[in-house]
């Protein structure tokens, strides 16, 4: 039976029927699911041992940051927090921010999605805006309200810089994506390179530019029925055809 590429995925720490708790939600996993890979949820705590974080992912092909309600502390990128700013999640950033040093080293495939995307900032020393609506000549990048599938349906276009890692992976230079953040990129990590932009210049997209593999995060949610949008499903293609390398070379 040919194995599939293991996929570590990040938790998120929530409290469920009254139980600190490890999560994500289904749409990570089967998106990965769709896609040949195996995905894995990975728990978090702030007192990670970082060898152990090490053997960890000496174990997988690939790692995906995924979404969350909750921020990245401001004070990891040195702000005040902002009142707009109620939730926060100090599990997740410690593991985010001590596993991608380590899956960088390893030349893990490396996906970031909406906060994943922020982590990938703040780790390479970039800052965020922590209410974008705020900031002006900015849009409102805020999920509208009602359904989840309201929510998830495209309400922005982006503009696919060339030469990059997306431009690769699809080659129209403009698409529609979805759009549930209120934070965003402010100044742009060191070594990060924009992938993407949004009408107003938020920044939509980065990979890391000096990267030996695979390295994507993008703002906004292409876990979300990626078999329905072009742009999604590239991604998809793209980071399962990295993990799958990833694997191969490793067997
Ligand atoms: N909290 C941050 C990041 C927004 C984000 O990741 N939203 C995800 C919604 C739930 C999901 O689809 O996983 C911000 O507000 O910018």
């Amino acid at each position: 039976m040919q194995s599939r590429p293991l996929v570590g995925v990040i938790a998120c720490r929530r409290m469920v029927e009254g139980h600190p708790s490890h999560m994500v939600t289904d749409k990570y996993l089967s998106a990965l699911r769709e896609y040949g890979l195996e995905p894995v949820i990975l728990p978090v705590w702030e007192d990670l041992d970082a060898s152990a974080a090490g053997a960890l992912l000496d174990r997988l092909d690939g790692l995906v940051l995924t979404g969350s309600y909750t921020n990245v502390l401001p004070a990891r990128y040195g702000a005040e927090r902002a009142p707009e700013n109620t939730r926060e999640d100090v599990d997740r950033d410690a593991a985010a921010m001590a596993w991608m040093p380590l899956a960088l080293e390893r030349a893990m495939p490396l996906l970031g999605i909406c906060r994943g995307f922020q982590e990938f900032n703040v780790a390479f020393g970039g800052t965020l805006y922590q209410a974008v609506q705020n900031v002006p000549g900015k849009l409102d990048h805020r999920e509208p309200e009602g359904e989840k599938e309201q929510q998830y349906a495209p309400v922005h276009s982006i503009d696919i810089h060339p030469g990059g890692r997306l431009a690769e992976l699809f080659a129209a230079p403009q698409a529609e994506v979805n759009s549930l953040h209120q934070q965003g990129v402010d100044q742009l990590g060191k070594g990060l390179r924009v992938e993407a932009t949004a009408p107003d210049g938020l920044v939509e997209a980065i990979s890391v530019a000096d990267a030996r593999s695979f390295t994507l995060a993008v703002q906004w949610h292409p876990e979300w029925k990626p078999r329905e949008h072009p742009l999604y499903d590239a991604i998809f293609r793209g980071f399962a055809a990295a993990c799958g390398e990833k694997m191969a070379a490793a067997a």
